[in-house]
């Protein structure tokens, strides 16, 4: 992988990585979910082409394990768009893996890092302008998210309420997220080390003092977890193309 120059128009750039080494233990199946075929093409490559349709970004890293024998078949070539087998044990290292590999290739530490989630193939241009529009004038960065929509209990052990939980201010986390490439890297190192990969990047952030901005994001940019979200994405896309199922 090579990263084209920053042009003074652009002097940081932003790059998205795109996590897709998981197993999708949720949702067994002949391949892992970012490989399942949703109108005949798989769901990152779905996702990455929303991406490659937002101008600003730069460069696209798909985070892979090494020896994945689904990701060349699962993804259109573009020059812009690069394949890195160096998935980890967890989202946080393939996360860092990828941003290695970025800067190996010449990103620079200023430049932006928007990591999304393969299994999110529903995210739209928009939504990536969104939070570009947001962060870049922001000094730590952020991430899409809503607020939460439903009244929120915690369970007992035996599966019951055990009290209902205030959900005034409280978000649930979406991708993009948004950060420096230097920045993230030291944040998820730092938490890695010490055996605590967080499940997000802002959570790598928050562990180091920061406090990253909330952008609302959108209900159809949901992650794909459990089988019924393959058929909940497969019939957005296709209302979104015209196209019946
Ligand atoms: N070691 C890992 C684990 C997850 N991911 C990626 O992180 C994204 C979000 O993670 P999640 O939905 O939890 O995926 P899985 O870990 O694959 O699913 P599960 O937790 O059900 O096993 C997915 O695109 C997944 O491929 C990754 O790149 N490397
Ligand atoms: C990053 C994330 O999509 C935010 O909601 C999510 O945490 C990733 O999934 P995981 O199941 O926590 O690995």
């Amino acid at each position: 992988m090579q990263i084209p120059p920053a042009s003074p128009a652009r002097p940081s750039r932003c790059h998205a990585v795109i996590p897709s080494a998981g197993s999708g233990s949720r949702l067994p199946g002949d391949a892992p979910k970012q490989y399942r075929r949703l109108l005949g093409e798989s769901v990152v490559q779905h996702t990455v082409r929303a991406i490659l349709q937002t101008p600003r970004i730069a460069s696209v890293s798909v985070v892979v394990q090494e020896g994945d024998v689904w990701a060349a078949d699962a993804l259109q070539p573009d020059p812009r768009l690069h394949l890195v087998p160096r998935g980890g044990a967890t989202r946080a290292h393939s996360v860092l893996g990828g941003l290695e590999a970025l800067l190996d290739a010449g990103a620079a530490h200023d430049d932006w890092a928007l990591v999304h989630d393969a299994a999110r193939c529903c995210i739209t241009p928009e939504l990536i302008d969104r939070l570009i529009d947001a962060c870049l004038p922001d000094d730590v960065g952020g991430l899409l998210a809503l607020p939460l929509p439903d009244t929120l209990k915690a369970a007992d052990p035996a599966g019951r309420v055990a009290h209902t939980e205030p959900r005034e201010g409280r978000w649930l986390a979406q991708t993009p997220q948004m950060f420096r490439i230097g920045a993230l890297r030291e944040a998820l190192r730092a938490a890695i080390i010490v055996n605590a990969p967080p499940t997000d990047e802002a959570g790598a952030m928050e562990r180091q003092g920061a406090y990253p901005l909330l952008v609302t994001g959108a209900s159809w940019n949901f992650k794909i977890t459990y089988s019924p979200d393959l058929e909940l994405a497969q019939a957005l896309l296709a209302a979104r193309a015209g196209v019946s199922t």
